[in-house]
């Protein structure tokens, strides 16, 4: 069953049609990946999802539940996370931290239980440290802890960069370039951990990305997209060699790994 589906989903900024008539569907539990040429309008796909933009037409449900027309923070509370191309961390907050404010997106309390500092309120703050401590030790970043974020190797800044998305419980993890400046090994690495976070949280997991090795290596179905048109859908072999992706990517400059 697809968790989440688009349905025919279409874009502009001004004059520029950056989404025509885009239908697709991310099968629960599996890996996806959402391939094409740059500007093709990959990220606008994701910034739609998580409701950073409206789109001007189209349907975007999750678990059947309509996202279209929620704000960002309640598309978070119905399960949607995300990392981006560039990584966003807290890069002067500690490695907990960073995980600790991911928690807030689902924490309910007004500033006056923070005030009076409540036994609710610290029961929850005891809890929520308790869980970014479990989360870091998962993710092999607990020896970290007390870190400056900015001060880990790049391949653990995108490695908490998930963590925290995971701190928000998503049903859907979604992914933007996530070996993007990442060394052979380092891609290696972050293959066995998408596989490892798909299969320990039960989360579905739909990822852009440039590096076909990641894409052929771990996604089942990758859905191409070229000028803000699905062109292709199908398991790596089927993209492959389909005319369709060799002609949006010849001359363009396809990047294999
Ligand atoms: N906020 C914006 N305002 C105007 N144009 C935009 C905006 N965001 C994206 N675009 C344009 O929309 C098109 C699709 O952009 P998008 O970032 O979704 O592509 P992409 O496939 O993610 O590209 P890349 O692989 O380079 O990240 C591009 O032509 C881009 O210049």
């Amino acid at each position: 069953m697809a968790l989440l589906e688009l349905e025919h989903v279409s874009h502009r900024f001004g004059g520029l049609q950056a989404l025509s008539n885009v239908s697709l569907g991310v099968e629960e539990g599996e890996v996806t990946a959402l391939i094409g040429p740059n500007g093709a309008g990959k990220t606008t796909v994701f910034n739609l999802v998580t409701g950073v933009y409206r789109p001007a037409e189209g349907s975007i449900r999750l678990a059947g539940q309509e996202l279209v027309g929620l704000s960002p923070a309640r598309i978070v509370e119905r399960g949607v996370a995300r990392t981006f191309q560039s990584i966003r961390l807290f890069k002067d907050l500690t490695v907990l931290d960073n995980v600790r404010v991911a928690h807030f997106a689902r924490v309910r309390y007004g500033i006056g239980a923070w005030l009076g500092r409540s036994a609710a309120f610290r029961d929850e703050e005891d809890a929520i440290l308790a869980t970014s401590f479990d989360l870091l030790a998962r993710f092999g970043l607990e020896r970290h802890a007390f870190e400056r974020a900015g001060s880990l190797p790049y391949g653990d800044q995108r490695r908490l960069e998930i963590a925290r998305a995971m701190a928000t419980q998503p049903r859907l993890l979604l992914l933007d370039e996530p070996a993007a400046g990442m060394n052979p090994a380092e891609v290696e690495r972050l293959m066995q951990l998408i596989l490892w976070v798909r299969d320990s949280f039960g989360v579905t997991i739909f990822l852009i990305e440039h590096q076909m090795r990641v894409v052929m290596g771990i996604c089942r179905v990758i859905h191409v997209l070229d000028f803000g048109r699905l062109i292709a859908r199908g398991s790596p072999d089927e993209v492959r060699s389909h005319p369709r992706v060799l002609e949006a990517y010849l001359g363009k400059g396809a990047r294999e790994a």
